[in-house]
């Protein structure tokens, strides 16, 4: 398990740190690990780390100050280095000198020569001479997407990119890119990751992220990133003295004569995430029984029998049978993990949430178009709009995505970076809702139960594209991904 810090957290942490540490010292520790980990790619690319070139873009603020003292420790290890000033008049005059008096160079970005870019000439030249470039443009400070100097410079690099705390462009709060910004092949942050590192598009642009101590006590985390050991601890398997009762019995109310899959999915997913039992209740009962003999399956849930929570919502429709079938499972009271025409049918009909037992938990999984029908465009900050809607609605909301959320009522958020994209396909979701029902009937906690589920679920889409988790991946569809959770289940529970 990982945590991620807001800003403001790192900036309170930091000012109780300069209390007992000298703000300059901290720094020195910030920028070296910035150096080793440079000298490392240096290492990678080009074999060796003695007269190679590194580029720095050194922004007005500390950020721009590790910058120019990494440059001074690479410096040591014969390492010729440029410092591009983007702002010179508000450069970080400690880190400028130590650079200069190690026998580093510093130009101005926008120096003579510059072309309609307005990159000077120099720096243009230095930019295409490096080995490894340092991004300090901007770090926990950074506003908004890089202005147009930063944009320019960045547009040039060819070389692999150090980020220094975050890659510049990248929003530290939410992840979010609104314009140019840095892709980074390393990013190396200091005392917690930032929520930047681990949402929407942040996430990819940070690379590889190194966290560095440098001494911060940061407190509770903002977000919270389980680890395959966390899921792996907590899933559910049978005890010598558990029935297949007392593991939670699974009912499943997913698709329609038009959408038969749906439902083989779910309760596919259903039967391989827990021991137990699945039921099935709906108009596709002839499929499921076809394709999973192990499912007792009905035509309604009032034929069901009793079970310990209900997965409900993909392909039921969102006509009258759907609503009926929704209105159904809400009043029988058990946890219920609703998705797609569940998520269409309580955002377009208020009253249906009169159904509802509110001692029961309810999670509901939509993907970013369902998340708007509820509860309106998550915008950049995905993580306060989908903790506000949980809050509004008493629900757990988990909002798809490459970086997957999760928000509890109470404001706890869990956040799956998934890593890579191969979930992206048509069903993929109702696998998902399958395996939170599951872990639901088993009596795990629901912002665990989605926390695990969209864990494993990742790692099951690329256990299933890859083969084994390391080769090259090819395209996937939902079948595979279903087969391939018990693999990844496996996989969780041996680094537990
Ligand atoms: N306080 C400390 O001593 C420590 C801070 N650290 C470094 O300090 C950084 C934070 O430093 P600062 O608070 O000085 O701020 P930054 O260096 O993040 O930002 C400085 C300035 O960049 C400019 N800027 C903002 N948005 C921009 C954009 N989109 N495009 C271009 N320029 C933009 C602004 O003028 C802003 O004031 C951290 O990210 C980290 O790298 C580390 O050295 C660890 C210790
Ligand atoms: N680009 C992506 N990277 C990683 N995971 C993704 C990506 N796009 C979608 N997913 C995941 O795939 C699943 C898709 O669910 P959903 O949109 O409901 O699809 P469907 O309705 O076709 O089943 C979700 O678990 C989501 O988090
Ligand atoms: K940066």
């Amino acid at each position: 398990m990982y945590g991620a810090w807001t800003p403001e957290q790192v900036r309170d942490a930091e000012q109780r740190l300069f209390e007992r540490v000298p703000e300059p010292t901290v720094m020195r520790r910030a920028a070296y690990a910035v150096a080793v980990h440079t000298a490392r790619l240096l290492d990678e690319h080009t074999s060796g780390v003695a007269a190679r070139h590194v580029t720095l873009l050194v922004g007005a603020g500390n950020n721009g100050g590790d910058a120019l003292w990494a440059g001074k420790f690479l410096r040591r290890r014969g390492v010729g280095v440029t410092a591009l000033l983007l702002s010179p008049e508000k450069t970080h005059a400690a880190g400028l000198e130590t650079l200069r008096r190690a026998g580093g160079r510093a130009i101005e970005a926008a120096g003579p020569g510059a072309d309609t870019s307005g990159i000077g000439a120099d720096a243009a030249d230095a930019l295409e001479r490096a080995d490894v470039v340092i991004d300090g443009i901007v770090g926990l400070s950074a506003r908004g997407p890089l202005r147009p100097l930063a944009a320019e410079l960045v547009d040039r690099v060819e070389a692999p990119i150090v980020a220094v705390d975050l890659p510049s462009g990248v929003d530290p709060l939410t992840g979010a890119v609104d314009g140019p910004a840095v892709s980074a092949q390393v990013t190396v942050t200091f005392g917690g990751r930032k929520p930047g590192h681990v949402l929407g598009a942040g996430l990819v642009r940070s690379g590889g992220v190194e966290l560095v101590d440098i001494g911060l006590d940061l407190g509770e985390p903002e977000l919270t990133v389980l680890s395959d050991a966390d899921v792996g601890a907590g899933w559910p398997v049978p005890s010598p003295f558990d029935t297949k009762y007392s593991q939670g019995v699974v009912g499943v109310a997913a698709g329609s004569a038009n959408f038969p899959g749906a439902a083989v999915l779910t309760s596919g997913a259903a039967v391989h995430a827990t021991s137990g039992m699945v039921r099935y209740a709906g108009p596709a009962a002839d499929p499921v029984r076809s394709r999973l003999p192990e499912i007792v399956a009905t035509g309604s849930i009032t034929d069901a029998g009793r079970v310990q929570s209900w997965a409900v919502g993909p392909g039921i429709g969102t006509g009258a049978s759907g609503r009926e079938v929704l209105r159904q499972v809400l009043e029988a009271g058990r946890a219920v993990c609703g998705d797609a025409d569940v998520i269409t049918l309580l955002a377009g009909d208020p009253t249906l949430w009169d159904a509802r037992d509110p001692d029961a938990p309810l999670v509901l999984t939509p993907h970013e178009g369902e998340f708007a029908r509820l509860a309106g465009d998550p915008g950049g900050d995905r993580v306060t709009a989908v903790r506000e809607a949980a809050r509004r609605y008493d629900v757990v909301l988990l909002l798809k995505g490459n970086s997957t959320i999760v928000a509890a009522p109470d404001g706890r958020v869990l956040v799956n970076p998934a890593g890579h994209a191969w979930p992206s396909t048509a069903g993929s979701g109702d696998v998902l809702t399958g395996i939170i029902g599951a872990l639901l009937a088993s009596g795990l906690d629901s912002w665990l139960a989605c926390g695990y589920a969209a864990h494993v679920h990742a790692l099951a889409a690329s256990l299933a594209a890859s083969g084994d988790g390391q080769g090259v991946g090819a395209p996937i569809g939902a079948s595979a991904l279903l087969e391939a959770v018990p693999e990844a289940v496996r996989t969780v529970r041996a680094a537990a």
